[in-house]
Parts: structure tokens; sequence; C-alpha cells
């Protein structure tokens, strides 16, 4: 039983990545989530709150956000029922506070992952895949450099990839590998110098 679980900030790729995962190997699905509020539907199954409550109730909400006057939730059967049928789910999380509720709300063996892109590639990327709202990827961007040096990044993340510096195939296929054989979790500080992150980086100024 084995699940994947995407960190990073926008344009780090989890969209594109779990596309490329799909292609290298049928076995992985992404995860549908739960959504009780409106806009954009894809990737989201819509929810009433009383459809929400009942889950809750039911103990099956892993893990829920409140953003943008929307609620966002993992029911533990997504996680649960594509792993009984040989499948490996793959979900993505925005902040550690998150990450950690959904590890410890299902009980799998999950390959942590940490997609990451320096701020000014998020924006080039943006621009290219013509968001209107760029301004905003970049104060996330910040939010996710802020969440990972604030939080105690011990035994959080078991790979690491620089997508400006790995093809979406070539991480799908280190993902797909990292699944089968999982390597040892990460050193906060060999991490954070990856990103970019350690002290007197320039994206510290950013905060
Ligand atoms: N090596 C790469 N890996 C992944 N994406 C890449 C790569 N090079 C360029 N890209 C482009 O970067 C963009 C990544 O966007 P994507 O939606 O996959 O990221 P995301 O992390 O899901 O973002 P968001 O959280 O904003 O939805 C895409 O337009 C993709 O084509």
């Amino acid at each position: 039983m084995s699940a994947v679980v995407l960190y990073g900030p926008p344009t780090s790729g989890k969209d594109t990545v779990t596309a490329a995962l799909q292609a290298v190997d049928p076995r992985f699905r992404l995860v549908t989530k739960l959504k009780q509020g409106s806009g954009r539907s894809t990737g989201y199954r819509f929810v009433s709150s009383e459809e929400l409550e009942s889950l809750r109730h039911q103990n099956r909400i892993v893990v829920e956000t409140r953003r943008y006057g929307n609620v966002y939730a993992v029911d533990r059967r997504s996680l649960t029922q594509p792993q009984e049928h040989g499948l490996v789910p793959v979900t993505h999380i925005g902040n550690v506070a998150d990450m950690r509720s959904l590890l410890s709300g299902a009980p799998t063996q999950w390959l942590r992952v940490l997609l990451w892109v320096p701020r000014e590639v998020c924006e080039t990327r943006s621009r290219r895949r013509g968001d209107t709202d760029t301004a905003k990827r970049l104060t996330a961007w910040d939010e996710t450099s802020q969440d990972l040096l604030a939080s105690d990044l011990r035994n959080l993340f078991d790979l690491v990839v620089r997508t400006d510096r790995s093809d979406a195939e070539r991480t799908a296929k280190d993902i797909a590998a990292a699944v089968d054989r999982p390597p040892a979790a990460l050193a906060p500080e060999d991490l954070l110098a990856t990103l970019g992150l350690e002290p007197g980086s320039p994206a510290r100024a950013h905060r």
C-alpha cells in the first residue's frame, strides 16, 4: 500500500508531474478532493455543507482547508480505495500543517515529495501559462517558502526535485522509482540548501 503527496509552490509542477506520472505508470491516480463552495471544479467533487458535515461525523475527513470562502477536504476513502485495487493515489498539499494531518490521518506508506522552483521561474512560468493572477501566485510562493522556513522539516520529505532542473518525465520516473524503493528522509539542512533557502540566500529577502 503506498501513496504520493506532492507539496510545492505554484508552478512547481504538481499538476504537470501528476500527468507525467500517469503517463509513465498507470498505477498513479490523482485524488479527487472535495470542495464546498464555488469556482473551479476541475479536480474536485462539489459537496454540500450537509454532506461534508456527515463525512466529518463518519471520521472520513483527513484534512480540511478553508481558502477564498471555500472548504477543500480529502476523504479518507479517496486514499484507501485506490490502494485496495493496487493503485497509487497522488494528492497535492499546500502547507506543512495540512501535510502532517494528511500523513497522520491515513496510515499508509507515503512517498513525500517536495517540488520546487525559484521565485523568478515561478513568475516566468505563471506568465507563460497565461495566469491572470501572477502577483497572487508570487504571494503564494512567498507563503510556501515561509511555511518551509518556519516548520519542523525533520522526517517530512523523502524526495525533493527542482523542476527547473528536471523535466516532467524525468521527475515522474524518479518518483515512480522512489515509490518502489523508498529513500531515507531528507535532512532539513540538505533540503533548504537544495531549495536555495539556506540562511543568507536571496530567497529569504522576500519574507
Ligand atoms: N520541468 C518541468 N516540470 C514541470 N512543469 C514544467 C516544467 N517545465 C515547465 N513547466 C511548466 O510549468 C508549469 C507548471 O504548472 P503546474 O500547473 O503543473 O504547477 P502546479 O504546481 O500544479 O501549480 P499551481 O499550484 O499554481 O496549480 C506548466 O505550465 C508546465 O508546462
